[in-house]
């Protein structure tokens, strides 16, 4: 059997403005995104039947079935396929970080490889069709920097400098639809129409400063400690923002360089033994998140 290898790289709202609420009840944002160097891995082969296992510390408690995220894309782009999947789970669940838009986008990449139909045009479709599954998935399915509009479909690329970052899960799920139920301002400001050209790491940070995360502070009333998280992280030695990704529980510390974000990682650590920690540069992990061949 051949298998084909697939990375699943974490999504990371450098900046998330909820600017309204449409008639259905989904919400309007304007949202910055990268992807980190952390993220799952899938290896995909083609079978008869669609079929998945899962691995890794991770996966205990996520569905193996038809209700998994990859299984329900690879079903999805596949029509007149199958493919087992191995999923080796390494991102906490339901972590604001898209572990499940991610493994569906790379499930879907993989089906479509396999298929031969990995172009542009392949792509654009499995895009538009697995908006359906989540309002994450389009954004996972490129895994590089982009501005999103819409509930999750306007998908604008954008040209970022790598950010130095440590990412911080305190270890508790954070429902993403209690979170949107919760909110008190629906309709706030979007980012400036054009965004400005950035030099470097520092003077992005410098602009990330004056965006914000609008899901903040309602995740914060549900769960303190991301307060806690948040005060702790601003206060690493080189931190120059620390803010929360999508619905929570994960943050994210800047930094200026990868050798302070590397030392306030091992300090954390240290301090939290029990949190999901850790560092790498937030931005384009396209060319990691291609289907390869194993
Ligand atoms: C908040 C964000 C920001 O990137 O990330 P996460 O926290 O999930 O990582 C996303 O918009 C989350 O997208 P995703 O997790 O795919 O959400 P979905 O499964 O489509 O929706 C879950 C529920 O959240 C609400 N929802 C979702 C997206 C949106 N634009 N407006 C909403 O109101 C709806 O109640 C929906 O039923
Ligand atoms: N492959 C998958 N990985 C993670 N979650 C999945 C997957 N398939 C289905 N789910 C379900 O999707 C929900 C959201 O999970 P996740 O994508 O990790 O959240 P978030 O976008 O907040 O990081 C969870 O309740 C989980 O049970």
């Amino acid at each position: 059997m051949t298998w084909t290898d697939v990375f699943a790289p974490a999504k990371i709202n450098l900046t998330l403005h909820i600017t309204g609420q449409r008639d259905d009840g989904y919400h309007l944002l304007d949202t910055l995104v990268v992807f980190a160097p952390v993220g799952d891995t899938l290896r995909v082969a083609p079978a008869e039947e669609f079929s998945l296992r899962l691995e890794g510390p991770e996966a205990a408690g996520l569905p193996a079935n038809g209700d998994n995220l990859a299984l329900r894309a690879a079903a999805m782009v596949g029509e007149g396929q199958g493919a087992a999947i191995v999923l080796e789970k390494l991102l906490p669940v339901a972590s604001g970080i898209g572990g499940g838009s991610a493994d569906a986008a790379a499930a879907a990449r993989a089906v479509l490889a396999e298929a031969g139909a990995l172009d542009t045009d392949g792509l654009a479709r499995a895009e538009a069709a697995l908006l359906a599954l989540g309002a994450d998935v389009p954004m996972c399915i490129a895994s590089r920097p982009v501005r999103v509009r819409g509930i999750g479909e306007g998908l604008e690329p954008v040209a970022l400098p790598p950010l130095p970052a440590v990412l911080v899960n305190p270890r508790v799920p954070v429902s993403t639809p209690q979170i949107f139920r919760s909110l008190t301002s629906r309709v706030n400001p979007p980012m400036p129409e054009r965004l400005p050209e950035f030099a470097g790491p520092e003077s992005l940070i410098d602009w990330l400063s004056g965006m914000r995360n609008d899901m903040e502070p309602a995740a914060i009333a549900l769960e303190p400690v991301i307060g806690t998280l948040l005060s702790e992280l601003a206060a690493l030695p080189g931190c120059r923002l620390a803010r929360m990704s999508g619905s929570g529980a994960t943050c994210f510390g800047l930094f200026a360089s990868m050798a302070e974000a590397g030392v306030a990682a091992g300090a954390l650590r240290r301090a939290r033994p029990d949190w999901w920690i850790a560092e790498g540069l937030l931005g384009d992990q396209q060319a990691r998140a291609m289907p390869r061949r194993g």
